[in-house]
């Protein structure tokens, strides 16, 4: 399905999971705005994005993401001022740091929610917008409890809660914008060799032979597979409260919730 005209915002776009998101918006022609903390990346991902698909349909903003304020006017509205509308926010950017472990939750989880909420500011009906469709980026990690980064974990936990929550919300305030969320298994970007790295993994990296065993029985996917996951969320327009998953053994497929009983 063609996005002609509608415009998306990747935060952690300039590389990685985010960058190919980043990408398929654009073949579907989608405008792009590419948030993310890490200003030579987002000018090289920009210099190549214009000279792929030209100039124009994609716009680089540095941006950290904890920055709650900065979100909000350089990213959100900054966005929606040069490409007059806001149709798609996808809330990638995250971290693996079990040493400074506050900074990933400020990242992983809290800059999700206020993610959330700013995308919902500019598309919910409850707003006076048109709607929309928000992807927040979760992890296997979430149902694997992965030992070697409990916090991480926690954090995909928490995005997992509070995006089904929202999905409902959005259901019951007839906000018009679906909500959903994505858990990747392993994927081949920089962030996977941050397992090596006692500053990313602190006292937990003593486990990174255990890591890297567990990383070589699920094998790794590439960014291309998540991009066409996202692409699915986005377009799908059955999807609300979905928590899709892709895996190596299963591919893109959907966690399923037992129905609650009384
Ligand atoms: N790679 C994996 O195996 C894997 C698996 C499951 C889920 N994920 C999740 O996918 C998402 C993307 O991960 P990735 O593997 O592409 O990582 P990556 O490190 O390759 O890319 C992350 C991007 O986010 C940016 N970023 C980091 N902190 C930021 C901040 N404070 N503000 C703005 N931008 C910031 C980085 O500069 C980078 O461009 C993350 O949420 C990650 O937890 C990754
Ligand atoms: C350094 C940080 C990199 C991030 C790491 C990921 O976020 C963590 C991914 C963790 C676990 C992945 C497990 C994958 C398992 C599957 O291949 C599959 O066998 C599980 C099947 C379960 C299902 O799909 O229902």
């Amino acid at each position: 399905m063609a996005l002609m005209g509608r415009v998306a915002l990747v935060t952690g776009g300039a590389q990685g999971i985010g960058r190919a998101a980043v990408e398929a918006l654009m073949r579907s022609a989608a405008k792009v705005s590419v948030v993310d903390v890490n200003q030579d990346c987002g000018d090289a991902c920009k210099s190549e994005l214009d000279a792929e698909f030209g100039g124009g349909s994609c716009a680089f903003i540095q941006c950290d993401v904890t920055d709650g304020d900065a979100l909000r006017a350089d990213a959100f509205q900054k966005t929606a001022d040069m490409f007059g509308r806001l149709d798609i926010v996808i809330n990638n950017a995250g971290i693996n740091n079990e040493k400074n472990w506050e900074k990933t939750i400020g990242v992983n989880l809290t800059s999700v929610i206020k993610g959330t909420y700013l995308g919902l500011e500019h598309m919910s009906r409850e707003y006076g917008k048109q709607g929309g469709t928000i992807i927040n980026v979760s992890s296997m990690a979430a149902f694997m409890h992965s030992p070697h980064q409990p916090v991480y974990t926690a954090t995909k936990h928490g995005v997992i809660g509070f995006t089904r929550a929202m999905a409902d919300a959005s259901v019951l305030g007839n906000y018009g914008v679906r909500i959903n969320v994505l858990c990747p298994a392993f994927v081949d970007t920089p962030l996977l060799h941050s397992v090596e790295e006692e500053d990313n993994m602190g006292k937990f990296v003593k486990f990174k032979e255990d890591f890297k065993r567990t990383m070589d029985k699920f094998g790794v996917l590439q960014p291309s597979l998540i991009a066409d996951g996202m692409m699915r969320l986005i377009t799908d327009a059955a999807l609300n409260g979905a928590v899709m998953k892709i895996t190596c053994s299963k591919g893109i497929h959907f966690h399923t919730y037992e129905p609650m009983s009384a």
